[in-house]
């Protein structure tokens, strides 16, 4: 992210340049709530550390290289790429994530690897690989591809990987898993329709789901991903962006479900993406509204991520503190609104206990919250059980 210029900064996706030793902070603290929360040292994994776990193989750095090459002509790997392939763990490790090396080749950097969530997308036992929108972040989809084939602690779900199909972009940001059954894709800037499609192919194939929700949104960078307007708080609780998200209208939801015959869905257009959901989820959902009751306030919160919740536990949410009426309308939900740090010391020497009350975390994130992810974007949960 120190390589995030003035120059590059549209080409890398950012708007503005963070100041790095803060947003480090920053992470370690959502961290830290995450591992109290879930309970144990190993709640947390680094997507770099992965990394160079998995390139102690050569396998795995082999691949890299060559997936690299082929990705991004344009970036003239090729020239090196027997060099690439005699890189040490470590070097190439630097490389991949900085695009430096001793190597006479540059490339970009992938600040943007924070975001995990845009990585993959896992549904029930299947994991699904990301098919990056946008050369800033084809890098990422190789980086993921490499840590799922090629890291041990995911040798035993190598025939559970999803891979899409050419031409379709995907990125995990826009999968939401709204019940064991129901899935919502977001038909963004950055997931084609065509991913849709094929994902809901699969999962109808392999798993339990018999529902995938297709929402069409604007294609705007501030609405880059569904998860940008839609998040579940808890099972009956959304927050999201009223603009787009409560505007019925015609092909603006798409319900799609198997209908027996190979290579054929039974579609239903919606009006309302709520009563679609209602309907599915067979409950009413409580819709908080990102920003509160004011158009103005609910841009400027949605534009910090204030749509963007990440459940870390039941009844435990955490966002950005800047997103204050997001958080007040929480907090008429029942939510015990409480800053990041205030939590970790007051449960120092004691467990928390998931769903003893409703919790709803402030993370101060002023640096995080320059990115354009909030915290659902920077985590991506590598397998889930329901309660
Ligand atoms: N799931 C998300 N909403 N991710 C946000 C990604 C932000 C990142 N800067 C991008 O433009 O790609």
């Amino acid at each position: 992210m120190e390589m995030v210029s003035p120059s590059n900064r549209l080409e890398l996706l950012f708007d503005d340049i963070l100041y790095v030793g803060h947003a480090k902070k920053e992470h370690l603290l959502m961290c830290a709530v995450f591992e109290k929360i879930v309970g144990h040292s190993d709640a947390v994994l680094q997507i770099g550390e992965l990394l160079l776990e998995a390139f102690q193989s050569e396998d795995a750095r082999y691949d890299f290289v060559e997936r690299l090459c082929q990705s991004l002509p344009e970036a003239n790997l090729q020239a090196v790429e027997d060099d690439l392939k005699r890189l040490s763990p470590e070097e190439l490790h630097r490389f991949a994530l900085t695009g430096e090396s001793d190597l006479p080749v540059m490339t970009l950097p992938v600040p943007n690897l924070m975001f995990t969530r845009d990585l993959a997308a896992v549904v029930h036992d299947r994991i699904i690989m990301s098919h990056a929108a946008t050369s800033a972040r084809t890098r990422e989809s190789i980086i993921i591809h490499v840590v799922l084939h090629h890291h041990p602690r995911f040798e035993d779900v190598q025939d559970n990987i999803i891979k899409l199909p050419k031409g379709v972009t995907f990125e995990g940001g826009d999968l939401l898993v709204a019940s064991p059954e129901t899935v919502l894709i977001g038909h963004s800037e950055r997931t084609s329709f065509g991913a849709i499609m094929a994902i809901a192919h699969e999962l109808f194939e392999h798993t339990p789901v018999e529902h995938v929700l297709a929402v069409d949104l604007p294609k705007i960078r501030a609405m880059m991903h569904l998860d940008t307007v839609f998040t579940f708080a808890s099972p009956d609780e959304c927050v999201v962006f009223p603009p787009v998200i409560e505007n019925d209208s015609f092909g603006y939801c798409v319900h799609l479900t198997a209908s027996g015959t190979e290579g054929k869905f039974v579609t239903d257009m919606r009006l309302s993406f709520r009563s679609a959901l209602e309907e599915l989820l067979e409950r009413e959902i409580t819709f908080v509204k990102c920003g509160g009751g004011e158009r103005l306030q609910q841009e400027r919160e949605q534009w910090t991520d204030g749509a963007n919740v990440f459940t870390v536990g039941p009844g435990a949410i955490i966002g950005y503190e800047r997103n204050r009426r997001t958080f007040e309308g929480l907090r008429d939900r029942g939510y015990r609104v409480v800053k990041a740090e205030s939590f970790l010391s007051y449960f120092e020497d004691s467990d928390y206990t998931p769903g003893a009350e409703k919790l709803a975390i402030q993370l101060a994130g002023t640096e995080l919250s320059r990115g354009r992810g909030g915290p659902r974007c920077m985590t991506l949960p590598i397998a889930r059980t329901t309660s």
